[in-house]
């Protein structure tokens, strides 16, 4: 959108200058230390409905010069393991480079090569606009990329497009598909800890859910993912992450032991 666009991973201190919230003290991403992690039975199993598309259905796929978006349409619904309904606007990745890897959360210090982030709101409200700036306004799914043998079909309903929209500001339109296909067949186990979109405004209204299963790619699929999209300065966007954050004393709960 307007205005969030002039900022970049390079110079993180100018964030807090230019958006209050993103020096705040529930800030996100950050690292999931597994032994403080506390066990709470209550935490059901996610539960998604409506996440499987036809292909008849066609979704606006887009560079902004900072990731990859698919914009979702609001009919995907995320029941389970939230007290109140929220529905998918968008999802979007977070990746290193051939030198490292990429993903925002980290866990006991490990960062993974990549992560996908569901962006959901909260239906209470009339829109998203109004949901983001509420501290129950917002829900996202995060999951973990690596790579591994076979090629992942679902992610390459996407990864086969990134050579459309190389440049920033490019968009294009994909089929729809099984979009849970995105997310681990395991939707059991996962953490949960209240924090912030990990980018400028940085509003501190997220409810981050992080499974533990994680997802795998090819070799191939990876370096695609890494080494195709351009950012504002013409370079390879690559390492678009947050560094993590202090958890200033919150919890992380976990739906398992
Ligand atoms: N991890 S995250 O969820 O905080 C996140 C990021 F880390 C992100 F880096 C992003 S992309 C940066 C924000 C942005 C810039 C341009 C445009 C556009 O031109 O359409 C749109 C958005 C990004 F879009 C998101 N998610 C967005 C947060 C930005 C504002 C609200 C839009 C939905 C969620
Ligand atoms: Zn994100």
């Amino acid at each position: 959108g307007k205005g969030h666009s002039h900022w970049n991973y390079e110079d993180l201190k100018r964030w807090s200058t230019d958006y209050s919230d993103c020096g705040g003290t529930k800030q996100s991403p950050i690292d999931v230390d597994t032994a403080q992690a506390i066990f709470s039975p209550d935490l059901r199993p996610i539960q998604l409905s409506g996440y499987s598309l036809p292909a008849t259905k066609q979704l606006k796929l887009k560079n902004n010069g900072h990731t990859v978006v698919l914009d979702l349409p609001e009919s995907l619904a995320l029941t389970g393991g939230y007290a109140q309904q929220y529905r998918a606007a968008q999802l979007h990745l977070h990746w290193g480079s051939p030198s490292g890897p990429g993903s925002e959360h980290t866990v006991n210090g490990r960062r993974f090569a990549a992560e996908i982030h569901v962006v959901h709101y909260n239906t209470k409200y009339d829109s998203f606009t109004e949901a983001m700036v509420r501290p129950d306004g917002l829900a996202v799914l995060a999951a973990f990329l690596e790579v591994g043998h076979g090629e992942n079909q679902y992610y390459h309903e996407i990864l086969e497009h990134l050579l459309e929209i190389q440049e920033v500001g490019q968009e294009t339109l994909v089929p729809g598909f099984n979009i849970a296909g995105l997310l681990p067949a395991n939707l059991k186990f996962y953490f949960h800890y209240n924090g912030s979109l990990t980018t400028p405004p940085c509003y501190q209204t997220v409810k981050w859910t992080i499974f533990n299963q994680t997802l795998l790619l090819s070799h191939h699929q990876m370096s695609i993912l890494v080494s195709t999209l351009r950012s504002p300065d013409d370079k390879l966007l690559q390492n678009n992450y947050r560094p993590v954050q202090n958890l200033h004393g919150r919890r992380v709960l976990a739906s398992f032991q």
